[in-house]
């Protein structure tokens, strides 16, 4: 039998949830305040804390730290007063797996406990993964060896198995839709995962399509129809494009975001849903609050948790590994032999500052291997505005009177790698060094490459 135990101040709260949680089955141990869990957790099997956050003498926060260093092995689940999300979320960043708010939903709770339980040595596997994504350079189908997109990923190990919703934030093509994948396949949530994008619905259909209508509701409602929202319950809802929403239904969004509960049209009947929310938008939400487009009490509810992505050019020294990742994936695909591209090419592809993200890069490989009739990409296989670049990466800003020698060694390196497409051998010969020392220097300044496989290394 899995034990759990519950740190909570308010003995009346702390003992209806302790009889609730008896009832389904699991041990349940209680503790006041935040010493007395620790000691609790020395002296006792525990599999989850249940923890409030407000507590006397050592915090929630704090017992959460003090779990994760003492005994990584046990999962913790954060209690939160309602509206106070934001410590909620720095909770799920510091490694809680999950938080609710209090008023607590035991419908939610319920299916909370068995999940976190199953998340066994979580502190573990986090480790894992992300040294496995440290040494690959890639996570979840996505690419990524730049200090930008590693916290990226970082960011989506450590929230995708708690219910916080995220907003996605980046220009078009930077690999929203990607994140949210990721966030939902390690999420382990059971339900699926649905995407909806209204900006293709008429602001007549939009209600019907998120909601779902019972018979009569409207002229064409002919039978009862669930809506997307119910199609995401026990899983996640993806809403892309959010910035586009009517005012109207930005309103019933939040209500259904803060109580996960929604009416359909025409229905008296409230349906609860335990659904996990992340929402993207290429646009700045800031802008359109000011210009009052958006609810600011809707934005500050789902900026808690953002994940911002960088615009490619932002992000140059991921170009290379991707450019290789759309060669293998394309050439496969078009039956092409194609497996190289030459320095020149890639140097322009380096340079180009790629307005349309990711997307434009992925699409620019692939014309270019339907155009190519061998096995190496070449300037002129990719459109005349790529091969008119002018070439950049040649000039180091050095702020005299700022820059420190170390500082200016590490640009150094990091733009010489960059300009050589990763290749250490060819950057250490640029440099005047040995190749074990550009290792050791890519190391001691985390430079981009770091973990990518020697294969080049010839001394
Ligand atoms: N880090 C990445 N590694 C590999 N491929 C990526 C990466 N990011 C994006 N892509 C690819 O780029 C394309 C665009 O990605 P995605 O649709 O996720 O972007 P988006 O930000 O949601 O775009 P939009 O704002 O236009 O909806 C997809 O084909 C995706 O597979």
């Amino acid at each position: 039998m899995s034990s759990i135990l519950i740190i909570e101040d308010d003995k009346g709260a702390r003992m209806a949830l302790s009889r609730a949680i008896e009832k389904w089955g699991y041990k349940v141990l209680q503790a006041g305040n935040g010493q007395e869990g620790l000691k609790k957790l020395k002296s006792k099997d525990v599999d989850l804390v249940l923890s409030d956050i407000q507590l006397p003498g050592i915090n929630g926060i704090e017992v959460l730290e003090r779990i994760q260093k003492e005994h990584p092995q046990v999962s913790v689940v954060m209690m939160t007063a309602f509206g106070s999300v934001e410590k909620a979320v720095k909770a799920v960043k510091l490694g809680a797996i999950d938080f609710l708010e209090k008023p607590l939903d035991l419908s939610i709770l319920k299916k909370i406990i068995p999940a976190s339980l199953q998340t066994k040595n979580i502190q573990e596997d986090r480790k894992k993964l992300l040294s496995e994504v440290k040494r690959t350079n890639s996570f979840e189908g996505m690419i990524g060896s730049g200090e930008k997109m590693q916290e990226v990923f970082e960011t989506i190990i450590k929230v995708a198995p708690s219910r916080a919703t995220v907003l996605i934030t980046g220009e078009t093509g930077t690999g929203k839709e990607l994140v949210a994948r990721a966030l939902h396949r390690l999420s382990n949530r059971n339900g699926n995962l649905v995407t909806v994008n209204l900006t293709a619905f008429p602001d007549t259909l939009i209600e019907d399509e998120l909601f779902g209508h019972d018979k009569g509701a409207h002229s064409t409602a002919f039978e009862d129809r669930d809506g997307r929202l119910a199609e995401a319950d026990a899983g996640t809802f993806f809403l892309d494009e959010l910035g586009e929403i009517p005012l109207n239904i930005q309103v019933k969004l939040l209500r259904v975001i803060e109580q996960r509960e929604f009416q359909r049209l025409g229905a008296n009947k409230t349906h609860k849903v335990d659904i996990r929310f992340i929402a993207a938008t290429h646009v700045n939400l800031e802008q359109k609050v000011r210009d009052g487009q958006f609810r600011e009490d809707l934005y500050y509810r789902l900026k808690v948790l953002q994940i911002e992505l960088p615009p490619l050019r932002e992000h140059r020294e991921d170009i290379p590994p991707l450019v290789q990742h759309f060669i293998r994936y394309h050439s496969e695909e078009n039956n092409k032999k194609v497996d190289h591209i030459s320095e020149e090419a890639l140097n322009l592809l380096n340079s180009y500052d790629w307005p349309g993200n990711i997307r434009e890069l992925e699409r620019a490989v692939e014309s270019a291997i339907v155009m190519c009739e061998g096995n190496t990409l070449e300037p002129e296989h990719f459109s005349k505005e790529i091969q008119n670049t002018k070439i950049k990466g040649d000039v180091v800003t050095i702020q005299v009177g700022s820059s420190s020698l170390k500082e200016v060694e590490k640009e150094l390196i990091r733009c010489t790698l960059i300009k050589t497409g990763g290749n250490k051998t060819k950057t250490a010969k640029i440099l005047g060094i040995g190749i074990r020392t550009l290792y050791r220097k890519i190391d001691e300044y985390d430079l981009p490459y770091k973990n990518e496989k020697k294969s080049d290394e010839t001394e």
